[in-house]
């Protein structure tokens, strides 16, 4: 059934997982994910971006998720991902969205808390979950475009502050990912002192990671053979995603990953078949690569397989 995220990050929270949140855009893409899930008995966080929204428009993912639910009988959000206004959250909740995150964590503190608030009252006034965010990430989400210098990590005592004053239901934070495939310039490294600290202060309270794929090198050494050219890109090791998962992390948002596989399925599928000009041909590996990769990270970084 379609649900809220409400009871799917208490027991992520009580046994120390994470819940996929797999961001979609088109029908194969929404089957990978839902059939790893299926196959791992695993809930699942559906989520639509504002470019989502104009790429295939909110109707056609709407329908695809209701199918999707129908099809797949397993518990599904359906969530918006960076909601840039009380508007667009306003008319994903009329939609049907079980839960929708508001990002207003580019403007003050100040007024992140009174927009989430007003997102918050409304969407608890139709049994609407809401996610908000605290600190910046840097790198692109979509037209979201955050420089280096603008990136500013969650402080945990504005976080306490910010759940209290808002009513909200989960925190995105931000310790060190950022978003898109160059996440880190030297090492890779997660601010896990402050995780804790925000995690201390916020007792069982579901904290958001985004920025967490992984960007996995055998789709990146496959994009890059057959075509590609996507030098120095690195994510986050997945060992530091499992442990986030141990300190209140319960939604890991992953689109890059998704969009390594897909991409790196077609131009080899593309490479393989150079007389071929039917794309079922080169969508169906491009989708099965999504749901192998979709199965790796619920057993293997998020731990929610066998959940349901
Ligand atoms: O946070 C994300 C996705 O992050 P990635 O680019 O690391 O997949 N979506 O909201
Ligand atoms: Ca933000
Ligand atoms: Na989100
Ligand atoms: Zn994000």
């Amino acid at each position: 059934p379609l649900v809220t995220s409400k009871e799917l990050f208490t027991k992520a929270y009580a046994n120390k997982y994470a819940v996929g949140a797999f961001n979609v855009n088109n029908m194969e893409i929404i089957q990978g994910i839902v059939s790893a899930a299926k196959t791992e008995n695993a809930p699942l966080i559906l989520q639509v971006s504002a470019g989502a929204r104009k790429y295939a428009s909110p109707i056609y993912l709407r329908k695809l998720v209701e199918a999707a639910v129908e099809d797949s009988n397993l518990p599904i959000v359906l969530h918006l991902d960076h909601g840039e206004s009380f508007d667009i959250c306003k008319q994903c909740i009329d939609d049907g969205f079980t839960s929708v995150m508001i990002d207003a964590s580019h403007h003050s503190f100040e007024e992140n808390i009174s927009i989430t608030k007003k997102v918050v009252e409304y969407a608890h006034s139709k049994g609407v979950v809401v996610e908000a965010e605290l600190g910046r990430l840097a790198g692109v989400e979509d037209d979201v475009q955050v420089s280096e210098k603008d990136a500013i990590y969650t402080n945990p005592e504005q976080a306490a502050e910010f759940v209290q004053k808002t009513g909200v239901d989960s925190l995105a934070i931000a310790i060190g990912t950022s978003h898109g495939a160059y996440k880190f310039k030297g090492e890779p490294n997660l601010d896990f002192e402050r995780l804790q600290e925000i995690a201390k202060l916020l007792p069982n309270f579901p904290l958001v990671l985004h920025g967490a794929s992984t960007v996995l090198p055998e789709f990146l050494e496959l994009c890059n053979q057959y075509g590609g050219d996507i030098p120095g890109a690195q994510g986050v090791p997945e060992e530091m995603i499992r442990k986030a998962t141990q300190f209140g992390v319960c939604k890991v948002n992953i689109d890059t990953d998704l969009r390594l596989a897909m991409t790196a399925a077609v131009r080899k599928e593309l490479f393989a078949d150079p007389k071929n000009f039917d794309p079922r041909k080169y969508l169906a590996p491009a989708r099965t690569a999504i749901e192998e990769m979709v199965r790796h990270k619920i057993v293997n970084v998020l731990g929610s397989d066998n959940r349901i």
